[in-house]
Formats: C-alpha cells, sequence, structure tokens
C-alpha cells in the first residue's frame, strides 16, 4: 500500500513548487525587458549617420564638358514613399507596392544644344597696291633676254649694221613680233644719231623710253568691276582652255575683295566640271558666293542666272568665268556670243577679258583674234609671265587687237596678279 503524505508534507511540496514557479516568472520578465532594450540599441544605432556626418544624396557636384548648364530637380511621382532624403530607412518597403500609383513619362525639358556656325577662316590678301614691283623678280627670264643681252649690244657703242640686225632679231626672240621690233630698232637708231649714246647708263635710259612709249602708256587700262547707278560691274572672262581663266577669274576677286567689293562668282564652264569646283574653291577662300549649274548645262543660262543674282544680291562685281572653248570649233565660239548676248538682255557687260597665255608665242595671237571676232575684247590678261623669257609679246598683243593689257599673271599663287604698268614692266624688263 502507498505511504499517504500528512498534511504538512503537502503544505511544503506546495511551497516549495510556488517558490520556483515565482523565479521563473521573474527571471522571465527580467530577460522579456533585456530583450526589448537591445531592440531599442540597435534602431539607434543603424539611425546614426556615418561616415562623420556624411550623408550621400545631397548631389554631387559633376561637370561636362559643356561647361555650366544645370537641370532642374524633377519631382519624384511617386508621393506615397516613406523615404525623405532620397535613403530606404527602417520601415520602408523594399519596393514600391504594387497597389501605388505608377510612375508615368515625365516630359524633361533638355537644354538646346547650341548650334555652333562655324565662321568661315578667309585669306589674308595680299596688298594690291606695287604688286608689279614686288613681282618683279618673277620676269627674270624676259630681263635675261632684254636686260642682258639688249643692252649689252647697245652699250657697245659704235653700232654697225650687223649690230642693228643681232638687236632685232633680239627683239624678234622675245615674241615683240616682226612689225614692233622693226619699229622699234628704227626709233632707237634714230635717237642714237641724234642724242648719241656715251655709255651704258644712256644706252638704258634710251632703251626704256622707247620701249615704254611702245606700250603705249597712255592706254585705259582701268578694269571695270566697279559698280554704275547701284548695278554691278559684269565682267565675262574668255579664253582657250588652260590659259589661265579660272585662276585668274578668282586671283581677280581677291583683287576686288581687297578693295572692299562684293563679288558674285559665275561658273559658266559647264564643259568641264571641275572648274566650276575650282572656282568654287577661290570663292570660299574670300567669300564670295557663287552660282553654278550642273555639268553640260547651259553656259549662258549660268551666266544670266549669275548676273540676275548679282543684281538682286546689289554685289558690286559679277565675274564670269567662261568655258575654254577651242577657237577652231565654230559651234561653240558661237556659245560665247550667246553667253554675252543673253547676259546684256538684263545688264551691259562692262568688261570681257580675254585671257592670253604668254608661253604660247604666236599661237596666243591668233587665239586673241578669233574672240576679237566673237566678242568685243575690252582687255587682256597675259598670264604665265614668270614662265617664259617672252615677254615681248605684251607689245604684239596691243598691236594686234588694239585693245590694253590690263593684267598680267605672274605666277600660281593667289595674289600672282598684277595691274599692268608698262613703266614697272620695262624696268623690271631691264633689270
Ligand atoms: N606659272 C603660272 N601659272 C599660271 C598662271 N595663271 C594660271 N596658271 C596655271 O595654269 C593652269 C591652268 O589654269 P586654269 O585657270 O585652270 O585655266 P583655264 O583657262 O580656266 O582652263 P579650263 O578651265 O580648262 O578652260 C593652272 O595650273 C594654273 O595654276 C600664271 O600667271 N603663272
Amino acid at each position: 500500500m502507498a505511504p499517504v503524505l500528512t498534511p504538512t508534507q503537502l503544505i511544503v511540496i506546495g511551497a516549495v513548487v510556488l517558490a520556483v514557479l515565482l523565479v521563473a516568472l521573474v527571471v522571465g520578465l527580467v530577460l522579456a525587458r533585456r530583450r526589448r532594450i537591445d531592440m531599442t540599441k540597435k534602431k539607434e544605432e543603424l539611425e546614426k549617420p556615418k561616415s562623420g556626418g556624411y550623408q550621400a544624396g545631397g548631389g554631387f557636384n559633376l561637370s561636362t564638358g559643356g561647361g555650366t548648364a544645370t537641370v532642374e530637380p524633377v519631382e519624384h511621382p511617386v508621393v506615397d514613399r516613406t523615404e525623405v532624403d532620397g535613403q530606404p530607412g527602417v520601415g520602408d518597403d523594399a519596393a514600391v507596392p504594387r497597389d501605388s500609383e505608377r510612375r508615368t513619362l515625365v516630359d524633361v525639358d533638355l537644354p538646346e544644344p547650341e548650334e555652333i556656325v562655324e565662321e568661315p577662316v578667309l585669306d589674308e590678301i595680299a596688298p594690291t597696291a606695287g604688286r608689279m614691283e614686288r613681282l618683279r623678280g618673277r620676269l627674270a627670264r624676259s630681263q635675261t633676254m632684254f636686260g642682258k643681252s639688249l643692252l649689252g649690244l647697245l652699250g657697245a657703242g659704235d653700232l654697225d649694221e650687223d649690230s642693228w640686225t643681232e638687236i632685232e632679231d633680239q627683239l624678234l626672240m622675245a615674241d615683240l613680233g616682226a612689225a614692233t621690233a622693226v619699229e622699234i630698232v628704227a626709233t632707237l637708231r634714230t635717237k642714237i644719231v641724234s642724242q648719241g649714246v656715251k655709255d651704258a647708263a644712256q644706252a638704258r635710259a634710251l632703251l626704256r623710253e622707247v620701249l615704254i612709249d611702245a606700250l603705249h602708256p597712255d592706254m585705259n587700262r582701268s578694269v571695270r568691276a566697279l559698280p554704275d547707278d547701284g548695278r554691278p560691274a559684269v565682267l565675262l572672262v574668255v579664253g582657250v582652255n588652260g590659259t589661265g581663266k579660272t585662276t585668274t577669274t578668282g586671283k581677280l576677286a581677291r583683287v576686288l575683295v581687297a578693295d572692299g567689293r562684293t563679288v558674285l562668282l559665275g561658273a559658266a564652264d559647264t564643259f568641264r566640271a571641275a572648274a566650276a569646283e575650282q572656282l568654287a574653291t577661290w570663292g570660299s577662300r574670300v567669300g564670295a558666293d557663287i552660282v553654278r549649274g550642273r555639268e553640260g548645262a547651259d553656259p549662258a543660262a549660268v551666266a544670266f542666272d549669275a548676273v540676275k543674282q548679282g543684281i538682286d544680291a546689289k554685289v558690286d562685281a559679277v565675274l564670269v568665268d567662261t568655258a575654254g572653248r577651242l577657237h577652231t570649233k565654230t559651234g561653240l565660239m558661237d556659245e560665247l556670243g550667246k553667253v554675252k548676248r543673253v547676259v546684256e538682255k538684263q545688264a551691259l557687260v562692262d568688261e570681257v577679258l580675254l585671257v592670253l597665255d604668254a608661253t604660247t608665242g604666236q599661237n596666243g595671237l591668233i587665239q586673241a583674234r578669233v574672240f576679237a571676232e566673237v566678242v568685243d575684247v575690252t582687255g587682256v590678261v597675259l598670264t604665265k609671265l614668270d614662265g617664259t623669257a617672252k615677254g615681248g609679246i605684251v607689245f604684239q598683243v596691243q598691236r594686234e587687237l588694239g585693245v590694253p593689257v590690263k593684267l598680267v599673271g605672274l605666277g600660281e599663287g593667289p595674289d600672282d596678279l598684277a595691274p599692268f604698268e608698262p613703266a614697272a614692266f620695262v624696268d623690271a624688263l631691264l633689270g
């Protein structure tokens, strides 16, 4: 039979159980309180700013290559976010709740890119005054012929018949032409007989005087390139291909621009596409506009358009570069006549400049005759005088055509065009 606990024993057991329960309760309360304190502490630690107080999100000072442009901050489209400083905080949703208002597309005004207009870089143009003097060295080859040989013969004194024949031959070799050579020899002989020549300096002075006279210094050599009555001057540049028409047109444009004039170029050489390209380059270097047609277009139509645009734009001068037609092709020469007639429907042609290559000698003269029959040549440009000993062609051309040489080409450089001045030219020839 199981022993029966006495009432005293039962009281003791009950007291022990009660005490154990009390202790468990107290311990449980203490632990629960401690846990609560720890959690609070951790939250405080999280909220403490790090890195010595630096807070990201205040905006980096970024620079761009574009300089100082600023972009306005755009308001966040979702308004019920809990963060206040752009950074997620404790208690924030990890992601925007699915039922929150969706971000929509926001139009942001971006700064307009600045349009960069590049200023064309224009050429410096060499001074137009005194070019003949500056370029006189270019006549070195002709100078050898005149200055050295001719002066040598003249200065030798006591000229016999053979000496005079030799002088005449020298003049012929320098391309003065028979008529001019005979005339010059005759004048020299008369003057030497009447005045007498004692030394080389006197011989030089006499020859200088006779040569200048033969160049008709009184001829009007001004290039008619200035506007008249608010109307642009119209110049046609004609000549056989390869003589230097396009180059001369470009060089002349530079001279006019240097003089403060506005110029429009007309590329009526539609025969050779590269000619228009070449002329456009000349124009762009000095800021002169160009009117051109497609390859094979009617040159007269292009010339007409150029003059019309020149009048509308009120430029000072329109320079029309024509096709370098072979003078033997009658039809093509007719075309040149047509260019002039068509242009004249709206403006007078002030100047027809015939470009002749000095190195071609007599051939140039034949060309000159043919061109003069088709158009009224008002002035001659003698090119490539730098490459020839035959500067004497100047005398022949003037004599043959009765028109003045107005300009001379003394090199391939853009400013190697000079006004023709008889005295300066003769001085350059005589050295
Ligand atoms: N040395 C020298 N060369 C020149 C002179 N003038 C022009 N030239 C050269 O001659 C060549 C022909 O010149 P262009 O102006 O193309 O001749 P173009 O008459 O227009 O020829 P096309 O367009 O074929 O009718 C080029 O190489 C020029 O540089 C000059 O005075 N001296």
